[in-house]
């Protein structure tokens, strides 16, 4: 019988046997090198490319030992981490910033401007900024960045603004750049969409590096980015870690996220090209800042600082408390340039935010037409009256425009105020009168007169009910031949013309001077309606009709007063005052912006930020 060959005994490699003896070798001093030399074999080349793949695996480790020495200056509560949303026009960096914006901070802001600086950890905060097209801000951009987010339009692919801004980078050092596809929805073809994200995840490899870092924003769900794509995106950015550019360490530099102008507004009215006082708030970045140092404010020049100092943290990291996430009230967001920032302590003055919704409603309602007026009276040269008297006004569309001459040739006259009490909730309200109401009221009941005895004027009526078709027939109140119902109408026109006019200066009507002269007003035009319905009374009487006219001219001389009186300046230029009051700080915005594009003035002690321009590196500091 054959007996079965029986397995051979293996030798323990782990357990209590194994490692006595193990220990028992190392007693007897026998090294690694022993046992190479005991076992050549078992220690030699077995494969030439395994070995060359190992050899560079351990240089490739070795060299990025090399970078580890670099010195990390980053205090211990680092700035903000300097995000830049850089792309062609379109391509959603607003969108992405918004989203990105909600994402860690729950809230919505309706129009972005400037940095916005954002808690998105523990411990990092980001100031996100959107880079303009131009090559100027990607200049200035570029030399700031820790993070770029470079997007691109995958339907139409990459675009000259990304490789632009990737040549631009390459001068102080390259931040991190990731990419970022948007507009994959507008491919229906999966196969399609496949082949493009291979193509422009290649391409953006060759351009960064290979394995560089692309996000895929895969479609908008009610115009926003889908929900958990930002949220793996705002992850990814939350938690990235950044190696420390020389550039940017041995530099130090401000990113300023708001700026007053102290200059006196009247100076600056009185001399555009005044030199200014300005105050720049930001982070610094990079190295120390000495005060009195000589600074560098891209596309201005160099200039000195007339004072630096510290300033509460306006966006502060989280108190160090063992949690895992922020609460609501540490997802705190500072843009004061989007008018968001809580209550802001100013060299000359305190700001108070009124939360992102009242900013809207302002802006939407009373910002934007205050803003005009209190430019065009910041930018006017000649008096109010003399604009007022040349100016004209097209009240209706198809209307010819009024002069001062069609307003002093008496046919309109101003609205009287009638103050009315609501019953229910006791407000006074202010009702704006016309005599025309009253004519008004009278050609409905001759109507229904009329009507019961089947006449024709029932087509005066028509045309007193059809505004539009009165707003031409201005001519017509002159002649004195008319049927009295329809010199009503026409005065009913004259009313309407006015009606507009009034409300061409919203401004001035609320005054005080307004107020107490409509009341005056008012008393007036009580008379002069009487005197109206008097005549209005008996119609068809040749008698009653020039006595109507008297009224008429009467009524329009009263008109006259009234329109006189708009253009006077005391009423006009307490409104301004109180605007310029109400709106400073607009006001400074629009002299600083003026000061930005212009390159010619000479500036004293002034700093000044403008995203735009070369950087000479004459100065050690700069500002963006
Ligand atoms: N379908 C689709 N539309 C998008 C996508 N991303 C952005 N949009 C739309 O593109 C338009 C432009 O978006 P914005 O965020 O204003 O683009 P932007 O780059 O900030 O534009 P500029 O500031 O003018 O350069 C908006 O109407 C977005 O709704 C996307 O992925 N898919």
């Amino acid at each position: 019988m054959d007996e079965k060959e029986q397995k051979k005994h293996r030798k323990k490699n782990s357990g209590a046997k194994a490692n006595k003896k193990r220990k028992r070798h190392q007693a007897e001093g026998e090294t690694e090198e022993d046992a190479r030399k005991r076992n050549p074999k078992a220690f030699g080349v077995q494969s030439a490319v395994r070995m060359a793949r190992n050899f560079h695996r351990t240089q490739d480790l070795k060299t990025k030992k090399h970078h580890i020495p670099v010195v990390d200056r980053t205090p211990l509560e680092p700035p903000p981490v300097v995000v830049v949303v850089v792309g062609p026009p379109k391509v959603g960096k607003s969108t992405l910033i918004r989203c990105l914006i909600k994402n860690f901070t729950k809230q919505k802001l309706s129009e972005i401007r400037g940095p916005v600086t954002i808690v998105s950890g523990k411990k990092r905060r980001l100031t996100i900024i959107e880079c303009g097209c131009d090559i100027n801000s990607m200049i200035d951009l570029a030399k700031v960045a820790d993070l770029v987010l470079m997007l691109i339009d995958a339907s139409f692919g990459f675009e000259m603004e990304t490789f632009e801004f990737l040549n631009i980078c390459q001068v102080h050092g390259f931040p991190k750049i990731m990419g970022v596809l948007t507009h994959l929805d507008s491919f229906k073809n999966n196969k399609q969409l496949r082949k493009v994200k291979k193509r422009l995840k290649h391409r953006f490899w060759t351009e960064v590096y290979q394995g560089a870092k692309l996000f895929y924003l895969s479609g908008m769900v009610y115009s926003e980015y889908q929900k958990q794509e930002i949220r793996n995106l705002g992850r990814f950015i939350s938690v990235m870690k950044f190696r420390p550019l020389v550039w940017q360490t041995s530099h130090p530099y401000v990113l300023a996220d708001r700026m007053e102008d102290l200059t006196n507004p009247e100076d600056v009215r009185l001399n555009p090209k005044i030199d200014r006082k300005v105050s720049l708030y930001g982070y610094l970045r990079g190295a120390y800042l000495k005060n009195k140092t000589q600074v560098h404010i891209p596309g201005v020049g160099d200039f000195a600082f007339s004072e630096v100092s510290f300033l509460p943290d306006p966006c502060p990291l989280p108190d160090q408390l063992k949690k895992r996430s922020l609460n609501e009230k540490e997802k705190t967001i500072y843009a004061p340039l989007s008018g968001v920032g809580g209550v802001v302590y100013d060299k000359d003055a305190v700001y108070i935010d009124l939360g992102p919704n009242y900013a809207q409603q302002e802006q939407q309602r009373a910002a934007k037409p205050s803003h005009e007026l209190v430019q065009s009276l910041i930018s006017t040269n000649v008096t109010i009256d003399s604009k007022m008297s040349t100016s004209k006004v097209s009240l209706f569309t198809d209307s010819k425009p009024l002069g001062m001459e069609d307003v002093e040739s008496k046919e309109f006259e101003m609205p009287t105020e009638e103050k009315v009490i609501d019953a229910e909730t006791g407000l006074v309200r202010r009702k704006a009168v016309f005599k025309g109401d009253q004519n008004e009221e009278f050609d409905e009941e001759d109507a229904d007169e009329e009507s019961e005895n089947e006449e024709d004027d029932d087509d005066e009526i028509g045309e007193d009910e059809d505004e539009s078709d009165l707003s031409g027939e201005e001519d017509d109140c002159e002649e004195d031949d008319q049927h009295p119902s329809r010199r009503a109408v026409n005065k009913v026109k004259a009313d309407e013309h006015l009606k507009p006019n009034s409300s061409e200066m919203p401004a001035f009507a609320d005054s005080d001077d307004d107020l107490e002269h409509s009341e005056d007003e008012a008393a007036e035009e009580e008379e002069d309606s009487d005197g109206n319905d008097e005549s209005e009374e008996d119609t068809g009487d040749e008698e009653e009709l020039l006595r109507e006219d008297e009224d008429f001219m009467e009524d329009s001389d009263a008109s006259e007063d009234t329109t006189g009186e708009l253009p006077s300046v005391p009423r006009i230029s307490s409104k301004a005052d109180h605007c310029q009051k109400k709106c400073f700080p607009l006001i400074k915005c629009s002299c600083s912006f003026y000061l930005s594009v212009s390159k010619t003035i000479t500036y004293d002690e002034m700093v000044y930020p403008h995203v735009g321009g070369s950087f000479q590196q004459e100065s050690d500091t700069l500002v963006v």
